[in-house]
């Protein structure tokens, strides 16, 4: 098991896809951690071989931290990353690095469907973090250190905070209704052609409604012990919960915002007033890690808020925010919620869940 200093940060971390929007976020929060220290920075072969301030293209509004400016930027390849306890993923293709037995945590879609794959959201569900010993076991050749933990779509993340919220106060939801407007950003940097998006609403991302409706159902859902082991979420259990998603691209540099409107088994349902209280009070069931935000959600009161603007840095971009929490004359209650998406819908949960997986001793 590593172990954590109090002297300082000890534990090597690499990240994968540093470069971009993803990467320098996490650069950004690496920077400070407690206990994680940046070792190795990949990005693609343009960047290889440069310095890190040279090879970025920055645009975070605070400077490139000077533990990384003179970093060499490597290849994106296993031998580059041998020293790192921990491997923070903004790479599509990640598979090779669990194979080389390193620990990822990563942000791509590739292995989130994967019946043995934890797909996390460390404000919902850490407990499927269980599933990593078997993930090992499976690998062939079985692995000691390495395996892949994901984390959601961004616009998911947003999504199920309050649904598991609303679920551990009053049961089982039984539908979902959600609208995405979702920011540039989401799409890396980029992004979206300027004379695309300004100006406009842009009414489709590709693959982005599939991932809302069945990502949901993986993370709210329980770790079970189906015919071939701990290998597969319970989603059949979830099928009772239907989520409907419509996702839009809208003008907005950060923060995903939607409106959510559910109905829940449980009849009478509860009140828009028992529905905000529950929000506000939501504790993660996840021990208590530097990354995580003190309060999860923020309810907000104003009838104009959130706002993308001036909500997404809400707990340094870790929490989320509700609003608008009110009686729907045709599913039971609607609501606002907005989600930084380079924060907690990506980095932010990449390092609040290997921080828990370093709590839990599944890092060494
Ligand atoms: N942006 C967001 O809000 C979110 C993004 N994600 C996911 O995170 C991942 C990264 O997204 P994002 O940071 O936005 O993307 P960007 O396009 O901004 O950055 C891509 C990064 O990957 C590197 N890269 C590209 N191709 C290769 C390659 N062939 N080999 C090695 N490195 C490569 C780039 O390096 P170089 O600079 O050298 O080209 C750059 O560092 C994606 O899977 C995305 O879906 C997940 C949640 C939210
Ligand atoms: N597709 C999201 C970003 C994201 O999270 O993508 P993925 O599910 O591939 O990680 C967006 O454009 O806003």
């Amino acid at each position: 098991m590593c172990k954590i200093s109090s002297e300082g940060p000890t534990i090597k971390v690499g990240v994968l896809g540093a470069t971009g929007t993803v990467g320098q976020r996490f650069i950004t929060l690496l920077a400070n951690h407690p206990w994680f220290i940046i070792h190795a920075l990949g990005a693609s072969s343009r960047s290889a071989g440069k310095p890190y301030s040279k090879a970025a293209n920055w645009k975070q509004s605070t400077p490139i931290p000077s533990i990384v400016r003179d970093t060499i930027v490597q290849e994106c390849q296993p031998e580059h990353f041998k020293d790192c306890l921990i491997v923070f993923s903004g790479l599509d293709a990640d598979g090779a690095f669990r194979s080389a037995d390193l620990p990822v945590f990563s942000n791509a879609k590739n292995y989130r469907r994967d019946p043995h794959v934890p797909l996390v959201v460390p404000l919902v569900n850490t407990a499927h973090l269980v599933m990593i010993a078997q993930q090992q076991a499976r690998h062939d050749p079985p692995l000691k250190k390495g395996f892949i933990l994901t984390n959601a779509n961004c616009a998911t993340t947003g999504l199920v905070v309050p649904l598991r919220a609303l679920e551990k106060a009053f049961g089982p939801v039984e539908s979902c209704i959600v609208t995405t407007m979702q920011a540039i950003s989401g799409a890396g940097y980029p992004g979206v052609p300027s004379l695309d998006i300004i100006d406009n609403v842009v009414p489709f991302i590709s693959g982005e409604e599939e991932k809302l409706e069945w990502e949901t159902l993986k993370i709210l859902g329980n770790v079970v012990d189906g015919d071939n082991g701990l290998e597969a979420f319970d989603m059949r259990a979830r099928q009772p919960l239907r989520v409907s998603a419509s996702c839009n691209r809208v003008p907005v540099i950060d923060g995903h915002m939607m409106t959510v409107t559910v109905r829940f088994a449980r009849r009478p349902p509860p009140s828009p007033q028992q529905v905000r209280e529950a929000l506000a009070a939501y504790t993660p069931d996840a021990p208590a890690c530097p990354s995580a935000p003190v309060h999860a959600i923020f309810v907000h009161e104003e009838a104009d808020r959130p706002q993308p603007r001036l909500d997404r840095y809400y707990q340094d971009g870790a929490g989320v925010s509700v609003g608008r929490v009110r009686q729907c004359p045709v599913l039971d209650v609607k609501f606002v919620v907005l989600a930084n998406n380079v924060s907690i819908g990506a980095a932010t949960s990449s390092i609040i869940n290997a921080e828990v997986a370093v709590l839990k001793g599944i890092i060494h």
